[in-house]
């Protein structure tokens, strides 16, 4: 898995990548930014900073869903559109600003399936998986991590932003030029320093939501936006709904 984190305040930023039977390795990238003097460890390195911050390795096999599984078998089999089965994958990401204007991006992921081994993703690459500056906001990103990192896409939105576009501007320029450019999708949340966000993809879905006002805002699909009060949607978690 990869993951980065960054706090927009002073540009500090940590990340980790190829790390494996971590249960939160957003948790390690935020050890790598607060504990030490670097900003992205991968692999056998980063496994050793796991175990320095006695954070505990779990069973590969307790992190693996079923649907996971069987998405692999089938992206193996001989007639598999590898597209489909990139469609839905498990990335993560957050972005944040507090009352004081200081922003923040998270971002974590499994990756693209049946990647080769020692393959580094966008998501631990800063100004490709997330970032986040003060002086213009924050931004965490999904999709075709090459891509990604082809056109840095999340200092792209911001330097569109800095350059006066609004979050969703910035969010479509920056995606139409990584698909006409590179011919790549993915999906992005961004928010800016005056707190107008946006959550805007290329690919046919992202579910992403935001909690503004006491509100909040969620969706999945091109223009879908729903809109329900935070103590509402928590009732119905509790109750299992
Ligand atoms: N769905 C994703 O965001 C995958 C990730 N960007 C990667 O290429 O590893």
């Amino acid at each position: 898995m990869d993951a980065i984190i960054m706090d927009g305040k002073n540009l500090d930023s940590g990340a980790v990548s190829a790390v494996k039977c971590i249960a939160n390795p957003i948790k390690l990238a935020r050890l790598v930014m607060e504990k030490t003097k670097h900003m992205l460890l991968t692999d056998h390195g980063a496994h050793l900073f796991a175990q320095a911050m006695a954070i505990p390795e779990v069973p590969g096999e307790k992190l693996i869903t079923e649907r996971s599984r069987e998405r692999w078998k089938k992206n193996l089999e001989p007639d598999s559109n590898p597209e489909e089965f990139q469609k839905d994958l498990g990335t993560v990401g957050a972005v944040a600003i507090d009352s004081e204007g200081n922003v923040a991006c998270a971002t974590s992921t499994g990756g693209l399936s049946n990647k080769l081994i020692g393959r580094v993703g966008d998501t631990a690459c800063i100004g490709s998986g997330g970032y986040a500056d003060n002086h213009f906001g924050a931004t965490s990103t999904t999709g075709h991590g090459e891509s990604i990192m082809k056109v840095v896409l999340a200092r792209l939105i911001l330097y569109h932003m800095e350059q006066g576009m609004s979050p969703e501007v910035a969010a479509d320029t920056a995606l139409d030029y990584m698909k006409t450019r590179v011919g790549g999708l993915g999906g992005v949340i961004v928010v800016n320093k005056a707190g107008e966000w946006a959550a805007r993809f290329s690919t046919k879905q992202m579910s992403w939501a935001t909690v503004e006002d006491d509100n909040l805002h969620y969706g999945i699909y091109a223009g879908e936006k729903h809109t329900k009060p935070v103590d509402e949607a928590l009732a119905t978690e509790r109750e299992g709904l």
